[in-house]
């Protein structure tokens, strides 16, 4: 993947709308190889829309460089109309022509190229009905939008995107109309046709396991800056930072306090075998405190009917339990846990968190009740004995 072509770069792109004060997209950089599919994911409001329509050309930049298939297409000195750039876009609401047939939707685009010598006539039929083969609407060419079930409509505009075969998708949350079983079909689909041509897409979603599932790269954006680019699996095993843990794991984040070589936190002591990468935290010898990420996955739980975690609800998810768990000073903490072993709302219990699965993020002094305490290394407090216990290999 690395050493293919790139078929987009940014760099340093930045966007502020008139009466705005923050750039809505703030020196965005990123490549994308020929055949990648990127996923563009973050809260409302971070900038990805945004993002997208300025890979289109719908948004123009204060400042920075798109380069689209090799062509700069904006920079201070230059810039390319949508219509001369060669992506196709899917919108989140199809944007079909409701008065033509899914035919002529497909060949709308084709046929303006055609009339302005980009593609001879001839084509624009062909590129139509493989365009229409291609997303499995065959038999349906004469069909109109209103005669078409969502899903159909979508993969109708996806075709229209994908007819004149350009080298890059960009879709605009393009599932989120769908319920929820053409959404998972139809998202693995797409993702199967931009592989069968060769074409990269990128691709706009808040819904993180869906960025993760078929994406090959994820592209984190928190208030206009791409905070993550990753992969999927480095996303998720190691978040740069506690924002992008929180966003896509929706990890637990427990306030830790130094203690000798290892952490000291409110369900337990946690030493380093407990930590999957603390260089973050480690690096700095002086940092006193931080906070520790538990997945929620990796928050096992013990029955102890002395234990300080209480069962505050429990979740019937199909495959797993999940359980919110209250901690002694109120924190609610989630699990998710086989349905093997079953805890009754009110069971106390004690977590027991397997070695290497936690991840320290730097973290405020300011946090009551662990810092009021002496930074000195006290002896591990006996109530706590025996979660390090657990924690420990
Ligand atoms: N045309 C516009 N004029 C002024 N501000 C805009 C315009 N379009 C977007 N914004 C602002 O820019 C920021 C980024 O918006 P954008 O639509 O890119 O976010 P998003 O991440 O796609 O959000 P969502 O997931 O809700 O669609 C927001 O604060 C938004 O209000």
């Amino acid at each position: 993947m690395q050493s293919a072509p790139a078929v987009l770069c940014l760099q340093q792109i930045t966007k502020q709308f008139e009466r705005s004060s923050v750039p809505a997209v703030n020196e965005a950089t990123l490549a994308l190889q020929q055949g990648e599919l990127l996923a563009l994911l973050g809260p409302s409001g971070c900038g990805k829309t945004t993002l997208l329509r300025l890979v289109a050309g719908f948004e123009k930049p204060q400042a920075g460089l798109i380069d689209l298939a090799g062509k700069q297409v904006c920079s201070d000195c230059r810039w390319v109309t949508p219509e001369q750039r060669s992506v196709g876009v899917v919108f989140q609401d199809y944007a079909l022509f409701p008065h033509l047939s899914v035919l002529d939707n497909v060949a709308f685009g084709l046929k303006q190229q055609a009339r302005q010598g980009e593609i001879a006539k001839p084509q624009v039929q062909k590129l139509a009905h493989e365009a229409i083969q291609l997303v499995g609407l065959k038999g349906f060419e004469q069909r109109y939008p209103h005669e078409l079930s969502g899903g159909q409509q979508q993969r109708v505009a996806l075709a229209r995107a994908l007819a004149p075969r350009p080298p890059l998708i960009l879709l605009d949350e393009p599932f989120s109309n769908l319920d929820v079983q053409v959404r998972l079909y139809l998202r693995q689909e797409v993702r199967n046709i931009l592989r069968q041509i060769g074409a990269s897409g990128i691709f706009v979603t808040h819904d993180q396991e869906e960025a993760l599932a078929i994406s090959d790269r994820v592209a984190v954006m928190r208030q206009g800056h791409i905070e993550q680019i990753d992969t999927p699996e480095t996303i998720y095993q190691q978040p740069a930072s506690r924002f992008v843990a929180e966003f896509v794991t929706q990890a637990n984040f427990i306030p830790a306090r130094r203690q000798g070589a290892g952490w000291q936190t409110e369900i337990g002591y946690f030493d380093p075998s407990a930590i999957s990468r603390w260089q973050k935290v480690a690096a700095n010898d002086r940092a006193v405190a931080a906070e520790l990420m538990i997945r929620q996955e990796d928050l096992g739980l013990e029955s102890d009917p002395t234990g300080e975690l209480v069962v505050r609800d429990r979740q019937f998810l199909g495959r797993e339990y999940k359980y919110s768990i209250l901690t002694p000073s109120a924190r609610l903490l989630y699990a998710r846990a086989s349905t093997h072993q079953r805890f009754s709302v009110g069971d106390r219990i004690r977590a027991a968190i397997s070695p290497g699965t936690l991840r320290l993020f730097p973290g405020s002094a300011a946090d009551p009740g662990l810092l009021d305490e002496p930074l000195a290394d006290a002896p591990i407090p006996t109530a706590t004995a025996q979660f390090s216990a657990a924690f420990r290999p």
